[in-house]
């Protein structure tokens, strides 16, 4: 039998001139979604549950005496966990994720960044962009198309965490979005359920910033970063490092504006 080792399996890429070597010992940093059982909960969702089909004698359980399991499951991708969206979410035009989540490899940056507390609303803690540059910590964000942005404090109960019963969770100053436009970051993949203060009046102004849209046009039109997609609610161990990694996003391939998604990294070294 050939040797197994992740040595074996290391490869070499070119990603935007520079080049790369690959460990294939990847991290998955999405969460578990567990049906019917605990898991993280936004803006109100019920929780994404299952339920066996019926039809005549037939039922979709083989626990209860049916022939196969067989369930209809419902979950709202936007609240129940790891989840892409893309610019649909707030256009009036019904873009899809699976049309425009097309950037599968990207170099991405994994940063763990402290939120401050915020100088506009008391109580609130923001991702400034004092607070960004201090976590990218001299990296050259420019090297990467993608940032996957781990907030501290960083533990397990953000695999089931109700957003709507503790503090308003952290969110992205304006500011520190147009950086990471500005600095072409077309992926951006975040612990966070939403980029922006959960409640904000519809403003979504980081939403907007980083699909490159003017303030309140939902017109897919005004997008100029339409290919960009925003992966909220990933869970990032602490065991996985800083640093480089080759972000592989995989997206289930739903046509509507947001489906849960299973981002994983892959540790990147320069070659
Ligand atoms: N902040 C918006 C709501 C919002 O952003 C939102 C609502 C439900 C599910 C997801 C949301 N945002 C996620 O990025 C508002 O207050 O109207």
């Amino acid at each position: 039998m050939r040797d197994p080792s992740p040595a074996s399996h290391a490869i070499a890429v070119e990603i935007a001139g520079r080049r790369w070597r690959v460990s294939s010992d990847g991290h998955d940093i999405s969460i578990p979604l567990r049906f019917n059982e605990a898991q993280p909960t936004f803006f109100g969702a019920p929780a994404a549950s299952a339920e066996p089909i019926t039809a005549g004698s037939f039922v979709g359980d083989v626990r209860h005496g049916g022939s196969c399991n067989c369930s209809v499951h419902t979950l709202a991708p936007h609240c129940n966990g790891t989840h892409t969206e893309c610019v649909g979410h707030i256009t009036q035009e019904r873009l899809s994720v699976r049309d425009l989540a097309i950037r599968h490899l990207s170099a991405a940056l994994l940063i763990s960044v402290m939120p401050e507390s915020s100088a506009e609303i008391s109580g609130d803690r923001v991702i400034s962009l004092a607070a960004l540059i201090k976590a990218i910590d001299g990296a050259t964000l420019s090297d990467y198309q993608a940032l996957v942005v781990r907030t501290l404090p960083n533990d397990a109960s953000k695999l089931t965490c109700n957003y709507d019963a503790g503090p308003m969770p952290p969110y992205f100053s304006v500011d520190a979005m147009r950086h990471l436009v500005d600095h072409g970051i077309a992926t951006l993949v975040v612990d966070l359920p939403s980029i922006d203060r959960a409640q904000d009046g519809g403003k979504l102004a980081a939403h907007r910033v980083f699909w490159g849209m003017p303030a309140g046009s939902t017109s897919a039109a005004t997008a100029t970063r339409q290919h960009a997609t925003i992966t909220e609610m990933a869970f990032i161990d602490d065991a996985v490092a800083d640093g480089s990694y080759l972000l592989n996003l995989q997206v289930a391939p739903f046509v509507i504006d947001a489906a849960p998604s299973r981002p994983i990294l892959l540790p990147l070294s320069p070659a």
